[in-house]
């Protein structure tokens, strides 16, 4: 097993190009699944979790072919279901979140769709109910095996109807609506999640011939087909990875571009770094981080009270964001209050950071005050396990900014979602070593 170890204090500086989005790549891989037909998918990221989901669909019968970097063509002409039932099926099928959405386009071209509970982060409690409750709706039988962990849905004939979701589930949506692209009659999904991803998922669906209108809305309308047909289709840059570069620019005082961060699918992303008080420039389609020689203040609210920063279904601010927030803040001039509402085990890593020296107050699982240093202290280095991926790459910005040599262990779960991390940070003047432990 490979260990990061991070030489930090240096300042980096140079322009480093954002990967294609981890979780729109998790959605599209599956909506493969929905035609024999060949699907070009260009900008795939090259990281462990996609990787996982394409080693899925390949077992699954799917001819899979390599057009270059990062562009694969899929055809799902010929899927062998007795794969379902096999038990290499359970065990590569739970080792990422992603995979649930396979059930949604299986049951809706072949009637029926299985998967292990499946894996991702552990960051809390992540619940199902919503994809299988929109299944149901749709006409579908479930069942689960409480040993197993097993879930299925079984459908003679899926048939378009109206719902209302519990929660705006982001995986949970895309799942319902590549089940109801191929249903009989009309489906509307109300209080759908609508991030960019699931944009990109419409788009994708109805450039193969589904009928999808609302995209970008809470409210989307399906007129289901009877088929659908291939497509080409282009996945955005990666806003997660655009947000931790913005964040690692800041914490290291490094002048960086980023290069084609695709502005106008960033939402609210670039004004909640400059409520920390980072200075974002809009050259073209990249972003510009000059070096923050003075460091970076974090604003108040109008009324002067101390800043909450928050997450929220999109529009609002994405959850997966905001432990890189909590690391910038710890060397801010000022305090936020980081409110973590979605997840309720995403904000412990907070303990590694407190080791480091920084000044953080974990109030509850869901909210912690941080206290700024304004670079009078620098956080020192340390030893440390990645928790998640997000809070990994945190720990990583924070050693990258700290005193003295680091080692960050169970890297895994950082190449899960971020392509060749060292070396393009090497690039731009890490010092970061990936060594065998
Ligand atoms: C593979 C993938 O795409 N993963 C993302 C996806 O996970 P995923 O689709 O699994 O997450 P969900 O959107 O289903 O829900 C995430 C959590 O937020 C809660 N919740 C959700 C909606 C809501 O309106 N209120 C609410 O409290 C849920 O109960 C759950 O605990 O969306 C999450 C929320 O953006 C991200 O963190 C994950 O990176
Ligand atoms: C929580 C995340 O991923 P997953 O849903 O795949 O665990 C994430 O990308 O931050």
């Amino acid at each position: 097993m490979s260990v990061f170890k991070i030489e930090g204090g240096h300042q980096l500086k140079g322009e480093i190009q954002a990967q294609g989005a981890k979780n729109e790549a998790l959605q599209i891989l599956c909506a493969v699944l929905l035609t024999p037909e060949k699907v070009v998918i260009d900008n795939i990221p090259d990281i462990v979790d996609v990787n996982k989901l394409i080693e899925l669909l390949g077992k699954l019968g799917v001819k899979i072919e390599n057009l270059g970097p990062n562009k694969m063509s899929f055809q799902a002409d010929q899927v062998d279901l007795d794969y379902l039932y096999s038990d290499d099926f359970k065990e590569l099928g739970k080792a990422l979140r992603g995979s649930i959405m396979m059930v949604g386009p299986l049951l809706a071209r072949f009637g029926k769709g299985y998967i292990p509970k499946p894996g991702g982060d552990k960051i809390g409690r992540r619940r199902l109910d919503t994809h299988f409750e929109g299944f149901l709706k749709l006409g579908a039988t479930f069942r689960y095996n409480k040993e197993e962990y097993f879930y299925g849905v079984e459908a003679d004939k899926l048939i378009g109807t109206d719902m209302l979701l519990e929660e705006a589930s982001v995986t949970g949506t895309a799942n319902i609506l590549m089940a109801s692209v191929l249903a009989e009659g009309i489906t509307t999904i109300y209080n759908a999640a609508c991030e960019p991803y699931l944009q990109q998922l419409c788009k994708m669906l109805n450039a193969m011939g589904a009928n999808i209108s609302g995209i970008g809305s809470n409210l989307l309308t399906i007129e289901g087909v009877e088929q659908l047909g291939g497509c080409e289709h282009r996945m955005l840059p990666d806003m997660i990875e655009i947000g931790s570069w913005i964040g690692l620019a800041a914490m290291t005082k490094s002048e960086i571009t980023i290069k084609n961060v695709g502005w106008e699918h960033l939402g609210i992303i670039p004004n909640t770094f400059k409520r920390l008080g980072i200075t974002i420039e809009k050259r073209g389609d990249d972003i510009y981080i000059p070096a923050h020689k003075d460091g970076y203040e974090i604003q108040s609210f109008i009324d002067g009270s101390i800043l909450t920063i928050a997450d929220a279904p999109w529009p609002g601010l994405t959850p997966d964001l905001l432990s890189v927030i909590l690391v910038v803040a710890t060397q801010a001039r000022g305090e936020v209050l980081i409110h973590q509402k979605m997840f309720e085990s995403r904000l412990f890593f907070v303990d590694k950071l407190i080791d480091m020296g920084a000044k953080i107050i974990l109030c509850d699982p869901h909210r912690a005050v941080v206290i700024g240093h304004d670079f009078k202290s620098q956080l020192k280095a340390t030893h440390m396990s990645s928790p998640d991926i997000r809070a990994g790459v945190s720990l990583l910005i924070a050693a990258l900014s700290a005193k003295g040599t680091s080692v960050i262990q169970n890297i895994e779960q950082i190449d899960r979602g971020y392509e060749r991390i060292d070396e393009r940070l090497r690039a731009i003047g890490a010092h970061i070593e990936r060594v065998d432990a």
